[in-house]
Order: C-alpha cells, then sequence, then structure tokens
C-alpha cells in the first residue's frame, strides 16, 4: 500500500528577483514500512517538497495523496484534519513545548489525534532512553534527548507517514546516528513510510531509498 503518491507536482515562488521554480513535475511513490532519503544541494528545493506532501504549502499543479487520501481535493480544515491524524513531522528545531514535561511532551500529539495511550507513550520513552527523564521539561534535556522526545511524540500518535526535515541537523554525529537509527527501526516496525530530507550521503545510505532533487527534478542519488 502506498503512503504517499506525489504526481507531477509544481512550485515556483514569486521573489523580489522575480520567479524562482522550484519543483518541475516531481513524482514519488512510498510504500507502508519504507523510508526514503531526499537529498539535493541547498535550495534545491526538499524542504519545499516536505511541506507540499504535508499539506502545508500549496503547489501549483500536481496531486497528492496521503494513503488513498487526496489532498489536493481537501480544503485547509481538511488537510489539517488528516495531518493530525495520518501525518508526523519532525524538524532540525525540535518544537517542544517548553512549559510541559517529558511525559506531557510525548503524549501530546497522540492525544490531539484522539489516540492517547499512556502505555504505548510509556513503553516508547523506554526504548527512546527516556524512560528515566519523563518529568524534566525541554530545556533541563540536551539536543539529542530533546530530539528523541520530539521523535516519540511524533510515534506515539502512530501516523501512517512519517515526514522529518534534517531531524538529526542539530545533533553531533554519535548521536545523530543513534537517533536516525531509533527512528528507522521505529517507524519500520510500526509500518510507517518515512520521508527523510537529509544532506548527509552517510544517513541517506541508511534508508530504503533514496531519491536526489536537482534542477526542479528528482533523480538517482549521485
Ligand atoms: N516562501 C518562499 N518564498 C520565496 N522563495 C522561497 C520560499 N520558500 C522557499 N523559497 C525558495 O525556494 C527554493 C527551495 O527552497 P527549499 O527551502 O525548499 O530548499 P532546500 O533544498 O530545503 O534547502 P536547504 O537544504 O538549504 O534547507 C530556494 O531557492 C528558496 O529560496
Amino acid at each position: 500500500m502506498k503512503a504517499l503518491t506525489l504526481y507531477d507536482i509544481t512550485k515556483s515562488f514569486e521573489t523580489a528577483e522575480g520567479r524562482v521554480e522550484v519543483l518541475n513535475a516531481v513524482s514519488l511513490g512510498l510504500e507502508a514500512g519504507q523510508s526514503l532519503a531526499l537529498t539535493g544541494e541547498s535550495g534545491s528545493g526538499k524542504s519545499t517538497l516536505l511541506h507540499i506532501a504535508a499539506g502545508l504549502e500549496q503547489p501549483d499543479a500536481g496531486r497528492i495523496f496521503v494513503g488513498p487520501e487526496d489532498l489536493t481535493a481537501m480544503g485547509d480544515a481538511g488537510r489539517a484534519r488528516l495531518r493530525r491524524g495520518q501525518v508526523g513531522l519532525i524538524f532540525q528545531q525540535f518544537n517542544l513545548i517548553p512549559s510541559l514535561s517529558v511525559a506531557a511532551n510525548l503524549g501530546f500529539q497522540a492525544r490531539l489525534a484522539g489516540k492517547a495511550d499512556d502505555g504505548f507513550v510509556t513503553d516508547l520513552a523506554q526504548r527512546l532512553g527516556l524512560g528515566g527523564l519523563m518529568q524534566r521539561y525541554p530545556e533541563q534535556l540536551s539536543g539529542g534527548q530533546q530530539q528523541r522526545v520530539a521523535i516519540g511524540r511524533c510515534l506515539a500518535a502512530r501516523p501512517a507517514l512519517v515526514l522529518a526535515d534534517e531531524p538529526t541537523g542539530n545533533l553531533d554525529e554519535a548521536t545523530g546516528d543513534q537517533v536516525l537509527d531509533l527512528m528507522l527501526q521505529l517507524t519500520a516496525e510500526a509500518g510507517a513510510a518515512l520521508l527523510l530530507v537529509t544532506h548527509s550521503p552517510r544517513l541517506a545510505a541508511r534508508c530504503d531509498a533514496r531519491a536526489h532533487l536537482r534542477a526542479g527534478q528528482l533523480a538517482e542519488a549521485p
């Protein structure tokens, strides 16, 4: 089953210097349980593609399916509902809620998605090495610990599709590798598809498949 299908996505931006063509008829399919690394030079459109897949940004043309659901046929409310229920987002900035404990941050998204399950969150926290940190607040955690909370918060809501934009970009290499391994392991176990934007060929090599954005189109990774 396809978790994400993009058909002929085209996107340009109006800027002070004129029109910037970013994506030119990009198509991509991601199976449930599969991980795909998206690489490309800075400015090649990786984040734009990920935002379009999440329904956070609208393409100029093309269609987006998350599972069987057509994002392009939905309004803002429908896209927000689908994102809450099916899509997990992880960014380079951890975006934790500073006033909530680790435990409350971990359960936050699942509650929004109507899938609160304390047992599952506790188990996930153990797997992520956060079991002893549940009562702490984000500012009392290291970068790697904060990113593990962000990953746990995303996975606790059991998304079918995880979209991650440079999730280990703020971490040192060893911590980054560790965090990515956990992400790959946990998403594969959950049967979730993972689209990982990364600059690192080394991290990309750990995914099931790779795609490279160049001049607005997808190519084989170099
Ligand atoms: N809201 C916007 N308005 C105008 N131009 C934009 C906007 N968002 C992105 N762009 C431009 O679109 C292009 C692609 O940006 P994007 O952030 O998708 O690239 P990226 O591959 O993710 O880059 P990086 O690896 O540096 O994060 C860039 O030229 C950027 O300047």
